[in-house]
């Protein structure tokens, strides 16, 4: 199910009718703490909760509004996965942009029905960003009109997919098509796995989990071997490609429109980690602000620690970034939905720039967001390393965003392929052909900031001030490669040289454009009172921000020290201006209880009791005396007193 999140009043509010209808629903409520669970029994639980949403959605939610369905999962099924979370993340929307109108009508249909459960099946044991060598091989059978999938060595198993392992009978399997000795790269097939009844795996296959992970681990990632596994040739997704069948290929409009499932995910998997620093963050700014420890008027009671500038420095850049990582998130969704449609005419024009979008976006903003979710576990002190926080999880959820849909490092370079084509234009003066992700490149730059000149409302000068260091940093690693290739460089090693730099560039063009979003919408906002409170917000956002890349605008003297020196000040001002609205601003993104599962983010501050109960409830507590210390411990002790005697 891709990350929604709800805007204005009216999803509030819907948010908290679904809560207060879910409240009288024990039956939709964790049996008992997730934490207390074992890993069968989370998959039980949630398996069993699946069945109920399939039953009662209707009577709890409007169905056809993806947001309240997200909603619906969220606060019932939580973020540790569910045997369907591919289903609905990955296997559907891959039906949808790459199956035929009839190969729709036979599988999307039952997958919407949850008739069949499915997963997308590309990563291998041996490979998982570099696709093109893939070894999972999908050889055409002309005779038979039959694709024969084969796992040549154990390298080929694939090795991840979610719910591949014990839930999906069913998989979008990306392999290397060969027809009559030639290699036609990575193509998808509509696999079946395991028998409709009995679910029992089919002959020629070979399936099973994977183990238990970092976290997520409702999920089965699982590994799937073949054994010449043969499927009708018109398993083969053709909405885009064919294979006829004399086994004609017929090639897609673009090399890599087959890659859209990891785009869908990319591209919505940037509000579904805005929602989880929020959940963080929601979690650590209550929490600090019914923590009291140490005083800062020794003739006062001990303070909150919300009141420390520290813990404000620790937790509120945070805050604006799940803001603007919601705003970014938003247009990406945008940005995607009208590329799927303008493909559909045949029209890829915008694929490239949606690629280098949300390949930056996923890199950055999974990056940024583990940072912060750690920061706002440490800001709990020992508590927030208590599962009783529940960040920890959080974290461990959050943090594999920075693996999967593409290794953090791998897709930065993708950013950086499409940025040193733009640095390439703007060196052949050709800066009109710049596309308007990057029309900034072709600028020119002023020679200093005047950030510290202008009137505070204008956010003008911040942006200039991040082009100049987006454009700078872009310009100087493109001439760094192109340097190393006049030198005699293949292009390749040359890349290699210039990688740090390149994806520095990458980060930067990417820091600047979610700035950007920030500053757009905050300029839609109408409410004067709420525009207020996200405006100061964005000021320090864009203070924090780049204070954090300021080295790149004073190494050329386009900011002073002086200038460096009024940032720092604007930051700390606006720490201080946020604290008064800190906890309404997480307190607006509407986080029950029961979704944040977290006894130190409980909406009524109760954590104390909460805390103490829910110690009383781990399952170590069930008796005074462990059947271990029985058997060993006290043995132990009694050997060792008799043996002083
Ligand atoms: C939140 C809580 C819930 C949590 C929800 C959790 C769900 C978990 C889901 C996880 C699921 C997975 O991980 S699924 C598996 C994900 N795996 C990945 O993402 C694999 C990453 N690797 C790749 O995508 C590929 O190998 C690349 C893009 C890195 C390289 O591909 P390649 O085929 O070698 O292409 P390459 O030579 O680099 O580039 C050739 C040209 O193609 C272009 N190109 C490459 N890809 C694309 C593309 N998708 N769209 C357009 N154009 C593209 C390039 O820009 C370049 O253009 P030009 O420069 O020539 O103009
Ligand atoms: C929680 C989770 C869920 C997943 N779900 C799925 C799923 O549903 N379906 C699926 O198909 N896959 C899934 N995956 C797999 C995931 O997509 C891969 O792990 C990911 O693409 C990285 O590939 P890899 O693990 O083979 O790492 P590798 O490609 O082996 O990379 C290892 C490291 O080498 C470095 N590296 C590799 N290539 C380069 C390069 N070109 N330049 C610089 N450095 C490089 C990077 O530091 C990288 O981290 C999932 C993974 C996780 C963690």
């Amino acid at each position: 199910m891709a990350a929604q999140i709800y805007s204005g009043e009216k999803y509030a509010s819907r948010r908290r009718e679904i809560s207060a209808n879910l409240a009288k629903r024990p039956e939709f409520h964790d049996s008992k703490p997730l934490p207390f669970m074992t890993r069968e029994e989370k998959i039980l639980e949630s398996s069993r909760k699946l069945t109920l949403i399939s039953k009662h959605m209707n009577e709890i939610i409007d169905p056809s509004d993806k947001r309240e369905l997200y909603h619906l999962n969220c606060e019932v099924l939580g973020i540790e996965g569910n045997p369907m979370a591919l289903h609905g993340d990955m296997f559907i929307p891959a039906l949808t942009a790459q199956a035929s109108d009839e190969q729709q009508e036979k599988w999307l249909s039952r997958a919407l029905r949850r008739e069949i459960i499915g997963t997308y099946a590309q990563t291998e044991l041996g490979h998982g960003t570099n696709l093109r060598k893939l070894e999972t091989i999908a050889t055409y059978d002309v005779d038979t009109q039959e694709f024969v999938l084969h796992t040549p060595q154990i390298t080929a198993l694939k090795w991840w997919p979610g719910n591949l392992g014990k839930s999906s009978n069913y998989a979008v399997v990306v392999a290397l098509m060969i027809i009559k000795g030639k290699n036609y790269g990575p193509q998808t097939f509509m696999v079946p796995l395991r028998d409709e009844k009995t679910h029992q795996p089919l002959k020629g296959i070979t399936i099973g989990d994977i183990g238990p992970k970092l976290a997520y681990n409702i999920v089965d990632n699982g590994f799937l071997g073949f054994d010449h596994y043969r499927i009708p040739r018109t398993n083969l997704l053709m909405r885009h490609t064919r294979v006829e069948p004399d086994g004609t290929f017929v090639k897609p409009p673009h090399a890599k429109i087959n890659y859209s499932a990891m785009v869908h995910v990319r591209s919505y998997m940037i509000t579904g980690q805005a929602i989880m620093l929020a959940y963080a963050l929601t979690i650590a700014t209550r929490y600090s602000s019914v923590r009291r420890q140490g005083q800062i008027d020794t003739t006062q009671p001990e303070v909150k620690v919300l009141e420390y500038q520290t813990q404000q420095h620790r937790l509120f850049p945070s805050i604006a970034r799940a803001y603007a990582f919601v705003f970014a998130g938003a247009e990406t969704v945008r940005l995607y939905e009208r590329v799927l449609q303008e493909v559909e005419t045949g029209n890829v024009s915008l694929m490239a720039d949606l690629h280098a979008l949300t390949s930056g976006l996923k890199s950055v903003v999974t990056h940024q967001t583990a940072q912060g979710i750690e920061q706002a576990r440490m800001a709990c002190g020992g508590h927030g390393y208590s599962q009783a926080s529940y960040i920890s999880e959080i974290f461990g959820v959050a943090v594999g965003g920075c693996t999967y849909e593409g290794e953090n490092l791998v897709m930065l370079q993708q950013l950086a392929r499409y940025l040193v084509k733009s640095a390439g234009l703007v060196q052949a003066g050709q800066s009109s052909k710049l596309g308007p992700l990057v029309a900034y490149l072709g600028a020119k730059s002023d020679s200093t900031s005047l950030i510290d000149r202008t009137p505070t409302p204008g956010f003008a000068e911040y942006v200039k001030t991040f082009q100049h260091i987006a454009r700078k940093q872009t310009l100087k690693a493109a001439q760094k490669l192109f340097g190393f290739m006049e030198k005699g460089d293949t292009r390749e090693v040359a890349w290699n040289k210039s990688t740090v730099e390149l994806n520095r560039a990458s980060r930067l063009h990417t820091r600047l454009y979610i700035v950007e979003a920030f500053v757009r919408r905050v300029e839609e906002v109408a409410d004067p009172r709420l525009k207020e409170v996200l405006t100061d917000l964005l000021r320090l956002h864009v203070n924090y921000e780049l204070l954090d890349v300021a080295a790149y605008a004073l190494e050329d003297g386009f900011l002073s020290s002086s200038q460096l020196d009024y940032i720092r000040e604007q930051l700390y001002f606006y720490l201080a201006k946020i604290r008064p609205n800190a906890v309404s601003l997480v307190d607006s993104w509407e986080f029950s209880d029961r979704e944040l599962r977290s006894v130190l983010g409980r909406r009524d501050g109760n954590v104390y009791e909460n805390l103490f109960a829910w110690a009383k409830a781990s399952p170590l507590n069930k008796t005074d005396v462990l059947p271990s210390v029985d058997k060993y411990l006290k043995p132990l002790m009694e050997s060792a007193r008799a043996s002083k005697l």
